[in-house]
C-alpha cells in the first residue's frame, strides 16, 4: 500500500505544518483551507500568514478552497479545530476517494456528545479507514524542519505502517500503535492540563508545583484513556506523557498561554482576545469534565480548569480546593 497524494483538512497551524511533512516527503499535497485569503496568500507568497507566517511552503503544496478539490487524494489528514471535525468530515464525505482513509489530527473532545475524534468520524465517514496522528509537535518548529516524534496510530497494522512510511522524513518520525483511543485521549487531556500549568505559572507558584501538576495530571490523563477504553502503556508514549510534558513547559503552547494569562489575573475574554488560533483545551475542558464524569473517573485538576473557565470558582478558591483535597495513597 503506497500513498502518492495527500489532502489536508484545515488549514491552521498544524494542517500547514504537516502539509509542509507530507510534501517533504515526496507526496503531492492539496490543503483545504477555510479562509479564501489563506489560498490567496499560500497562491501569491508561498506562505500562510494568517496562521503560520514566516515559513515559506514547499512547492508541492497546493492550497484550495473546496472540498471537492480533495477527490484525488489517496491519503486524507484531517486537521480542523476539533470541535468542527464533525462539520469537516460530513463537508469532505462526498468528495472522499473510496479506500482512501482518514488520519485524524485534532486534539479534543466533542462538546455536547462527548466523543473522541475517532468516534465523530465513525458516525459521519461509515466504512472508512481511520487513523489518528498525534504527540509532541509545536507545528512552527515541524513547518520549520526541527526534528520531531508522534505517534501514529492505527488498528490495522498494514495500513498505520503504510501511513508512517507515506509521510516520515528524518525530522518528523511517526512511531506505530494500535492503541486510538489512548492515543486520542492523550492529546485531548493534555491540552486541558497545560491550562492548569499556565495557571500555576503565571500564579507563580513555582518548580514544585509546576512538576505536581504534570505528574498528578498524568495520573488524570491516564485513567481517563483505560476508562474510555485505551491502553496506559499508549498513553506514556509520546502522544500522552511526551505531549503533555510538551504543552505543559512552553508559552508556545496556545493552551498553556491561556493559563498563564489567567493565572495573571486575566479573564477568559481577554485572555482569548483578538486570537486568531485555537486553544483547544478551553472547549474541550467542559466535554473531559463531564465525560470523566460519566465514565466514573476522578479529575480534579480537569474539574479545577473547567470550573474556572465556566466562572463557577475563581483561581484561588480553584487552587485552595485542589491543595485541601483528602490525602491518600500515590
Ligand atoms: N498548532 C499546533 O502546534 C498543533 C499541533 C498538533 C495538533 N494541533 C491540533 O490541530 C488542530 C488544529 O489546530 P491548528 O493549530 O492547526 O489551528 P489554528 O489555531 O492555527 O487555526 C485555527 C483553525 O480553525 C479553523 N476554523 C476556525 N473556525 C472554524 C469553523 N467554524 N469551522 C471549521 N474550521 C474553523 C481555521 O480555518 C483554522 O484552520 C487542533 O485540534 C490542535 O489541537 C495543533
Ligand atoms: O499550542 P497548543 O497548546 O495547542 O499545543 C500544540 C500541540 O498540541 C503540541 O503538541
Amino acid at each position: 500500500m503506497t500513498f502518492k497524494h495527500a489532502g489536508v483538512v484545515g488549514a491552521g497551524a498544524w494542517g500547514t505544518a504537516l502539509a509542509q511533512v507530507a510534501a517533504r516527503a515526496g507526496l503531492k499535497v492539496t490543503l483545504q483551507a477555510r479562509e479564501p485569503e489563506v489560498v490567496a496568500s499560500i497562491a501569491d507568497k508561498r506562505e500562510n500568514t494568517m496562521f503560520l507566517p514566516g515559513v515559506t511552503l514547499e512547492p508541492a503544496i497546493t492550497a484550495v478552497s473546496d472540498m471537492a478539490d480533495l477527490a484525488p487524494c489517496d491519503l486524507i489528514l484531517a486537521v480542523p479545530p476539533a470541535q468542527h471535525l464533525r462539520s469537516a468530515m460530513a463537508a469532505l464525505a462526498p468528495h472522499l476517494k473510496p479506500g482512501a482513509p482518514v488520519v485524524l489530527c485534532s486534539k479534543g473532545v466533542e462538546q455536547g456528545s462527548l466523543k473522541l475524534m475517532t468516534e465523530v468520524a465513525a458516525e459521519v465517514l461509515p466504512g472508512v479507514a481511520i487513523a489518528v496522528l498525534s504527540g509532541p509537535s509545536f507545528a512552527g518548529e515541524v513547518a520549520r524542519g526541527l526534528p520531531a516524534a508522534a505517534t501514529l496510530a492505527c488498528e490495522d497494522e498494514a495500513l498505520g505502517k503504510a501511513i508512517v512510511e507515506a509521510v516520515a522524513i528524518p525530522a518528523f518520525r511517526p512511531y506505530w500503535a494500535a492503541d486510538v483511543i489512548g492515543a486520542e485521549a492523550g492529546g485531548a487531556v493534555k491540552n486541558v492540563l497545560a491550562i492548569a500549568c499556565g495557571i500555576s505559572e503565571g500564579k507563580g507558584l513555582g518548580r514544585n508545583a509546576h512538576a505536581a501538576l504534570i505528574t498528578r495530571g498524568f495520573a488524570e490523563l491516564t485513567r481517563l484513556a483505560v476508562a474510555a477504553g485505551g491502553k496506559a502503556e499508549t498513553v506514556a508514549g509520546l502522544c500522552g506523557l511526551g505531549d503533555l510534558v510538551l504543552t505543559c513547559s512552553s508559552s508556545q503552547s496556545r493552551n498553556m498561554s491561556v493559563g498563564l494569562a489567567l493565572g495573571a489575573g486575566q479573564t477568559l475574554e481577554q485572555a482569548l482576545a483578538g486570537k486568531v488560533s485555537v486553544a483547544e483545551g478551553v472547549a474541550s475542558a467542559p466535554a473531559v469534565r463531564a465525560l470523566a464524569r460519566k465514565l466514573g473517573v476522578e479529575t480534579p485538576i480537569c474539574e479545577a480548569v473547567a470550573a474556572i473557565l465556566a466562572g463557577e470558582v475563581d483561581v484561588d478558591s480553584a487552587i485552595l480546593g485542589l491543595l485541601s483535597r483528602p490525602l491518600k495513597a500515590e
